[in-house]
């Protein structure tokens, strides 16, 4: 039976048309992969249907009955939740005030938490998705993988709220979970079928092609596609998604610059208390270096603590043979060591401006002022060049970053770094996190081009896929320490098993 369904809908922002004529239909029990290129609509529909976006034109049907959704809590009436990405939780609060924030019935008492009350009802949530915690704890003290968990205990409040059946929507859940926490999430999912229908995003085939029953593929704001899963392989979805055929790992080609190179970048016996312990490394211009780990390894803590974003470091670190004598990242921006954070929503992207500001903004950093004067026509040149290089989807490069796609955000954040000339160490930190497969092989051949040039490229990267097609040489890290090297990848690879046993 069809618990839920969209019927020609339509929906603009200004002159962009997000959703043209989209048509979907949701069975009972069904679990929906929705895939698309970055900024072809995924997000909109999930949004249309959670009550966030009034549709411009069509029909939004629930059980067969046509409604209006005009808001997050009409939707959750009729059954409908959206799981957000773990960063809308609100950090300085507890999991459990988190997970009543918008429904205070039953816990507050005059504006006064009752919280025996809050303790018992959100350990109850907590139990449904097996994390035991407690409530009380700050969200700040949690893992990424813990946090998604509490998003969806948050939607699964839903199963006491509302009697029938439920309509669950995922956008990209998975991208900051580690294959254990993903897996732990899928299980999740298994569960709740007996009583929901599920919409999940990910921009990862072999995700989609485990948990969907079928694949809804969006292109433009249009559907082009809706396959069974057992009818599908990665390669046709690819394509359907992307219009063209995918790189292989096995086209890539060694590269040998570096080899005997004087390094750029060399860590001796680094610490850092409680985080990393006697790191030592090298680094030379034109090397690629993948940095893998599960979530707490310490890989993304080597990369703060060269930007001078340790607070308390003992060890030696060298930049070209001289002591690495920086204590804040402008400092480092100026010696030429570029950084591209995770978290590139917080940390990485300038709210309220253009997409030629964010992408510009480095400029100014890595010159000095009055030296990072170029004329405006050349900066205008250069960054309409990386928009095209990086397939940005954005109307103009006057246009606010705040209204771009997520996947596009993050082209425009790594750009920055790819804008300036003067770099000589760029260390990405997940670069590929939320782009789609299209724009990941765009970026590789970026990465690739840019370590060509002589840039030496430090990687931790989103999947051992990405580190193995990418790095020269992988450091494996767990708790802290370097638990295996292995140096020249290409000419023997390790397989992926050797490489999770090194991390678990
Ligand atoms: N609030 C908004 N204001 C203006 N334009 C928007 C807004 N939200 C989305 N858009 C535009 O609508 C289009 C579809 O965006 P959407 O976020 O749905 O894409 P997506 O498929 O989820 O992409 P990604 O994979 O990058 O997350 C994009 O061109 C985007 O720039």
């Amino acid at each position: 039976m069809t618990a839920f369904s969209l019927e020609g809908i339509s929906k603009r922002f200004g002159e962009v048309t997000a959703l043209d004529n989209v048509s979907l239909s949701l069975n009972e029990g069904e679990v929906l992969g929705l895939i698309g290129q970055n900024g072809s609509g995924k997000s909109t529909i999930m949004k249309v249907m959670a009550g966030l976006h009034r549709p411009d034109s069509g029909v939004v049907k629930v059980g067969g009955r046509a409604v209006q959704l005009r808001s997050p809590a009409e939707a959750a009436l009729a059954g409908i939740g959206l799981v957000h990405q773990e960063q809308s939780l609100i950090q300085a609060l507890s999991v459990a005030e988190n997970l009543f924030l918008d429904k205070p019935a039953g816990s507050t008492w005059a504006g006064v938490y009752r919280w025996n009350s809050l303790r018992d009802r959100a350990k109850a949530q907590l139990d449904k998705v097996e994390l035991d915690i407690d409530p009380f704890t700050p969200v700040s003290a949690l893992s990424f993988g813990q946090r998604q968990m509490v998003e969806l205990a948050k939607v699964l409040s839903l199963e006491e709220l509302v009697h029938g059946h439920l309509v669950i929507l995922f956008d990209e859940p998975t991208a900051v979970l580690n294959p254990p926490e993903i897996q732990a999430l899928f299980g999740q999912i298994r569960r709740i079928k007996h009583r929901s229908s599920v919409v999940f995003v990910s921009h990862r085939m072999d995700e989609i092609l485990d948990i969907s029953d079928r694949v809804y593929v969006m292109s433009d704001g249009r559907n082009v596609a809706t396959r069974d899963r057992d009818a599908v392989n990665p390669d046709e979805l690819y394509e359907l998604m992307v219009g063209r055929q995918r790189v292989n790992r096995k086209d890539r080609k060694p590269r040998e610059a570096h080899i005997g190179a004087e390094p750029a970048l060399t860590l001796n016996h680094v610490t850092v208390p409680g985080e990393i312990e006697d790191i030592s490394l090298k680094l030379a211009p034109g090397e690629i270096l993948g940095l893998i780990g599960v979530q707490g390894s310490g890989a993304e803590t080597i990369l703060r603590t060269v930007f001078g974003m340790a607070d308390d470091w003992q060890g030696k670190i060298e930049y070209f043979g001289a002591p690495l004598d920086i204590d804040t990242p402008a400092q480092a921006v100026a010696k030429g060591i570029g950084y591209l954070p995770a978290e590139r929503k917080t940390e990485g992207m300038i709210r309220n401006t253009s997409v030629s500001e964010n992408v510009a903004i480095t400029y100014g950093w890595q010159h000095g002022r009055g030296a990072g004067l170029i004329s405006r026509a050349k900066e205008r040149g250069m960054i309409e060049g990386w928009v095209r290089k990086l397939a940005i989807k954005t109307p103009s490069i006057a246009h606010r970053i705040d209204n771009l796609s997520g996947g596009n955000q993050q082209k425009v954040v790594l750009s920055k770094w790819l804008f300036g000339k003067t770099l000589k160490v760029l260390m990405l930190d997940h670069p590929t996190r939320g782009l789609d497969p299209g724009a990941r092989s765009d970026l590789f051949a970026v990465i690739r081009e840019l370590a060509d040039q002589g840039l030496a490229i430090l990687l931790v990267g989103d999947t051992l896929d990405e580190v193995l097609t990418l790095s020269d040489s992988i450091i494996v890290m767990k708790d802290g320490r370097v638990s295996a090297r292995i140096e020249g990848v290409q000419a023997a690879p390790p397989s992926e098993e050797d490489l999770v046993k090194a991390m678990v």
